[in-house]
């Protein structure tokens, strides 16, 4: 069925399906429409002026790029002809209530990653979708677990819709020529184990004992207690990230830090860290803060940030035993314990 099979299809077998299918799928093709034309936004004009700042800030503080504004504008256009019981976006201070008698939420990350647009890199939209509860106060509080379906879109050197509606993942990849996204790979599966780590490391003197111990064991490699080599990326597009993910396995840290203002990592938990989750969780991955399942956290706020270590189980595992266990951690900073160390020969 691959590269047959359309989006549109798709969408439509789906909302055959379940009670939120039809609004589901419907949000989803809207957003489809709206990536085709964000992506044709971002493939024309010189990127440094699409990369421009303007004079806001968005609700979290970062100054709000030209792209970020448009791409909102963009979606909320396509979203808002819907019937979508509220919306959240990055972009806007407090959610947005729509239609009262819709059945679903829709949260979105319009540009991810977007301070790296003026240098060619790839850049994404990221959404998540809920059910609509009694209380619209109460949308965008939900557990992560509760979310209908997920997904994000890359804008790079091909565009990508990474798509789950709860029963596995799918990559769709735009046809540019017939202008709509057909299926590229189905029911995707993350490897248990992964060989590549990425993580900011300008943050290394910040980073919690845990997360420095972690880290000391992959660059340990076959030498550490991880008994295996490790390669290391770093993009700074939390899209690609998860796309790179998707297709080599391997973890990904934005972990709490040190400076002020990063007591919860950088990601924000509604339309950034809970879409990914799912997507990770359904791939076989594994999403968690360190401590705590990603999906089985709900935000107080907005706009609220948390630590974010995803990917393959077996790293993301490891991070979480490093997170409970002190002693743990000691020991992976001892020489004496490393692999080839006095106790290990
Ligand atoms: O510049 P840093 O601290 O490495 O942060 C990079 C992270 O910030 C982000 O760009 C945040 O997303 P936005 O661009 O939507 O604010 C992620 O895509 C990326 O993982
Ligand atoms: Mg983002
Ligand atoms: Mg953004």
């Amino acid at each position: 069925m691959t590269g047959q099979l359309r989006l549109d299809d798709h969408l439509q077998r789906y909302s055959e399906t379940a009670p939120h299918a039809l609004a589901v799928a419907t949000a989803v093709d809207a957003i489809a429409a709206a990536a085709i034309e964000i992506a044709d936004l971002i493939g024309t004009g010189d990127l440094a002026d699409a990369s421009g700042l303007t004079t806001s800030r968005n609700s979290d503080g970062d100054v709000q790029r030209d792209l970020d504004v448009q791409a909102d504008a963009i979606l909320r256009r396509c979203l808002g002809k819907l019937p979508i019981a509220a919306l959240a976006s990055e972009e806007m201070r407090e959610p947005q209530i729509v239609d009262r008698a819709a059945r679903i939420c829709v949260a979105i990350d319009p540009l991810d990653g977007s301070s790296n647009i003026d240098i060619n890199m790839t850049v994404g939209t990221i959404f998540s979708i809920l059910p609509a509860p009694d209380d619209l106060a109460l949308a965008f509080h939900q557990r992560g677990s509760a979310q209908l379906a997920a997904g994000f879109v890359t804008y790079g050197p091909q565009t990508s819709l990474v798509l789950t509606l709860g029963d596995g993942v799918d990559i769709f990849t735009l046809d540019r020529k017939s202008g709509c996204f057909r299926l590229a790979r189905s029911a995707v599966q993350i490897s248990e184990a992964g060989e590549e780590f990425a993580i900011n490391a300008s943050n290394r003197r910040h980073w919690d004992p845990p997360v420095r111990a972690f880290i000391d064991e992959c660059l340990a490699g076959v030498e550490g207690l991880a008994n295996h080599d490790f390669n290391m990326r770093w993009i700074g597009s939390l899209v690609a990230e998860t796309y790179r993910i998707l297709t080599r396995g391997g973890v990904f840290l934005y972990p709490s830090d040190a400076r002020p203002g990063y007591g919860d990592g950088r990601l924000r938990l509604t339309y950034e860290a809970h879409p990914m989750a799912y997507i990770i969780e359904q791939a076989g991955g594994s999403a968690s803060t360190g401590r705590e399942r990603i999906l089985d956290l709900s935000a107080q706020s907005l706009h609220q940030r948390v630590p974010l270590i995803m990917g393959s189980s077996n790293e993301v595992r490891r991070v979480e035993e490093l997170h409970c266990d002190p002693l743990l951690v000691a020991s992976v900073s001892a020489p004496l314990f490393a692999r080839r160390g006095f106790f290990r020969l």
